[in-house]
Formats: structure tokens, sequence, C-alpha cells
């Protein structure tokens, strides 16, 4: 796995973050480095497609990146669900098609279909389980309500949408105190001050974090019946939100 050195040396000028070659090529590194509890968050998110995925629907892994859901959860999901894999980054996207060549052809297990595509233009149907791990923070802030709504509407009863997001706080207490907290993750991860401060410049305008009561009262509002947050690490929180079994 190649190192993130991205932001190690002074840049006379940070650009805005991209999901471009740069960053494709050291990616897992990046994420594993930067998000306290990501393979927490993971192992969850394959524990839960084991129980809310559901015979002959459709899996829905949005802003897939390399697809590290999506190959956990292909584990998981009975063998007629189809996983649809979407992310609208072309370098992303190739990597991740060049990956599942590569991996052996697996029998006995659910097709995986990749999109490049935006995913509030993606067309969703019959979807059983629907995860946005770490990717609504960096869809436009009017664009949110619309795409859970569809999200909502397209899953099945008993169904559930995994969100995990960065996460920002009224208090300005607890604000400072877990921002310093993910710092000092950071730190403790390799990353120095430099580059800490020249990725910050560069996801200041591209990932806008929300606290957890407008996501909760979002998600409530597009539709989900019950909507638990279940993991908060520092800054990083995830929810599970369920639509209701139909009344029999
Ligand atoms: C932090 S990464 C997600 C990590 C990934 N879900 C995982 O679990 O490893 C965010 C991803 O969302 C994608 N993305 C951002 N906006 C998008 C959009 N409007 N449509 C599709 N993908 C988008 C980016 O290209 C990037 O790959
Ligand atoms: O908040 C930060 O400092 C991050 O680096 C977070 C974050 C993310 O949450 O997506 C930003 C970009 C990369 O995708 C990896 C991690």
């Amino acid at each position: 796995m190649k190192r993130d050195r991205i932001y190690s040396l002074p840049h006379d000028r940070v650009g805005s973050f991209a999901f471009d070659e740069q960053v494709v090529e050291v990616f897992p590194d990046m994420i594993a480095r930067s998000v306290p509890g990501y393979a927490s968050i993971l192992a969850m998110i394959q524990q839960l497609a084991a129980r809310f995925a559901q015979a002959k629907t459709n899996v829905y892994d949005l802003g897939c990146s390399l697809g590290a859901a999506t190959l956990l959860i292909q584990r998981q999901v009975p063998q007629d669900c189809v996983i649809h894999a979407v992310d609208n980054a072309p370098a992303m996207v190739e990597r991740l098609q060049m990956k599942l060549q590569h991996s052996e052809r697996q029998t006995g297990v659910a097709e995986v279909r990749v999109h490049q595509a935006d995913v509030c233009q993606f067309p969703m149907t019959n979807a059983s389980f629907v995860v946005l791990n770490l990717t609504l923070q960096f869809i436009p802030k009017d664009q949110r309500a619309a795409l859970l709504t569809a999200i909502a509407d397209a899953i099945v009863p008993g169904g559930a949408l995994l969100l995990s997001e960065k996460i920002c706080f009224d208090d300005l207490g607890q604000q400072s105190l877990l921002n310093d907290l993910h710092h000092d993750f950071k730190r403790a991860n390799g990353y120095s001050d430099l580059e800490i401060a020249q990725k910050r410049t560069a996801l200041e305008d591209r990932l806008l974090p929300e606290t957890m009561q407008t996501h909760i009262d979002r998600l409530e509002t597009a539709g989900f019946d019950c909507v638990a947050p279940w993991f908060q690490c520092f800054n990083f929180a995830s929810i599970l939100a369920v639509k209701a079994e139909s009344a029999a």
C-alpha cells in the first residue's frame, strides 16, 4: 500500500481537494490514517449487510471509492442481489474496475456493477441496503435532502441506509476539543503539522460537515422510521436509518 505524502512538502498554493489519480494512488493509506474508526465502520458495514440485504434486491455503495465496503458486502449478501458501486471520480472508478478484473472470478457471490455517475442523479430502486460511507459530506448541502429522500423512497420495507460522516458541533468547546483530538490522531499516524494544515486548507470548501442533529432531522424528514446513531470516534460518526417492515 503506497504511503500518502501528498501534503508533506510545502505547496505554493493549496488547491481544492480532488479525488484524482494522485489521491487514488494512496487512498487506502490516506483514509486509514485520517479517519478515526474507519476500520470499525467497515467491519460493521459487513455485519449490517448480512442483516439488511434481502434476496432479489439491489444494494448500493454510493461514493464507493476503491470498493472497500463493496467487497466486504459482496461476501455477505444473497447471491441474487446486485451490488451497485457508484462514484463520480473517473480515477477511482478506473482503479476499482481494474481491481475487480484482477481479483479471482468468484462463484456463488453477488454481482458487482460499477458505475461512474453522480450519486445525486443515479436512479435507485428495490434497494434493501444502501451505504453512504463518508460521501454525503462532499455533496453540496442544498442537494443532500433530495438525495436522502430518493434513497428512502428506493428502500424496501425492512431495508436500511448506513450513513457515516465527519460531523461538527454547535458547542464551540466540543468543536475545538474533538477537532484537536482528530489532529492528534493524524499526528499519531505519522502526519506532520504541515501535512495536517495543508490538507485542512484543501478540504475547507470541499468537505462540509454538519451536526449530528442536522443529519438525524434530515433522515427522519426523508422518510426513515428509525434513525439510530451507532458509532462516534472524535468528529466522525455513523448512523443507521431503517425503513419499517410494512404492517401485515
Ligand atoms: C471519502 S471517499 C468514500 C470512501 C468509501 N465510501 C469507503 O468506504 O472507502 C468519498 C468518495 O465519494 C465520491 N463522491 C463525492 N461526491 C460524489 C458524487 N456527487 N457522486 C458520486 N461520488 C461522489 C468521491 O469521488 C470519493 O471517492
Ligand atoms: O477530515 C480530514 O482531515 C480527512 O482527511 C477526512 C477525509 C474523509 O473523511 O473523507 C478526507 C479526504 C479523504 O477521503 C480521507 C479522509
